[in-house]
């Protein structure tokens, strides 16, 4: 479990990560929704140690992610941000043996050989991994991405805007290969989304954030209702259940 507990960050006399209190579970999807400068990007950073806190504690499965080394967190837990552009002129392969570094230390090992192996077939890039980054589209790259951090094999994989530039084809894709992983693998997903129809059918709980707090956490059909949704973005919203799922409509 990750629990985080009175996380606070400030900018000047903005506080724009308020006391949030959550505690993560060991497996599933987790999205958190909510609009432009919530402070969901500065919350996750938080949680994986990228950013630290002016006030509270993270820890992931008993570990303080603030007191810990850094290697000793990328064991546990792997996070994809949300710029993933990449300037290196690296193939794909190169890029999935980076999420090994926390295991290898930089001299693959033949069980990272069999990790990165893997991680390209299960996200279906191994026809592409000698393919340079760049000549990839926004989809094959986001998915050599995933890879990465399937490659790192963490029980905990956080990824911030996953869905960024991506088609709905392509979008599907990914939140469908990330379900099978919470699924098949038994991982903890957790997961910043703006597209929240994409969070109501692939999640099994939404934090919804609005202003550094969170102001709504359950499961979709708590969270994916007008009353909560005008509550969190200020806006009107219609809800349709549709093959099971709370589908908001938001197009006036
Ligand atoms: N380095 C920084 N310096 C000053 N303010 C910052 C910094 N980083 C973030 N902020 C501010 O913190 C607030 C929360 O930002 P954050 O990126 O966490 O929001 P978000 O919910 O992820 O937004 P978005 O949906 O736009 O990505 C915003 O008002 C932002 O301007």
């Amino acid at each position: 479990m990750i629990a985080v507990d009175n996380l606070t960050k400030s900018y000047g006399p903005a506080t724009v990560v308020d006391g949030v209190s959550l505690q993560l579970p060991q497996t599933g999807i987790t999205s958190i929704i909510g609009p432009n400068g919530a402070g969901k990007s500065t919350l996750l950073s938080m949680i994986t140690r990228i950013l630290g806190a002016d006030a509270g504690t993270v820890t992931v499965d008993g570990v303080d992610v603030f007191a810990s080394p850094g290697k000793k967190v990328a064991r546990l837990l792997s996070v994809l941000r949300q710029d993933t552009s990449m300037t290196a002129r690296i193939t794909v392969r190169e890029l999935v043996e980076f999420g090994r570094f926390p295991h290898s230390g930089g001299r693959l090992t033949p069980e990272c050989r069999a990790a990165v192996d893997e991680a390209l077939a299960y996200c279906d890039l191994t026809e592409l991994e000698s393919r340079p980054i760049h000549e990839l589209s926004g989809g094959q790259r986001q998915r050599a991405f995933v890879a990465m951090v399937l490659a790192q094999d963490t029980r905990y994989v956080l990824l911030d805007e996953p869905l960024n530039n991506l088609d709905m084809a392509h979008a599907t894709g990914v939140m469908r290969l990330l379900r099978r992983l919470a699924e098949e693998r038994g991982k903890s997903i957790v997961l910043v989304l703006h597209d929240i129809n994409y969070a109501s059918a692939h999640s099994d709980r939404i934090i919804a954030m609005r202003d550094g707090a969170v102001v709504h956490d359950g499961p979709p059909e708590s969270v994916i209702t007008p009353h909560a949704l005008h509550e969190v973005y200020g806006m009107e919203f219609t809800v349709h259940r549709i093959e099971g799922d709370w589908i908001a409509a938001y197009y006036r």
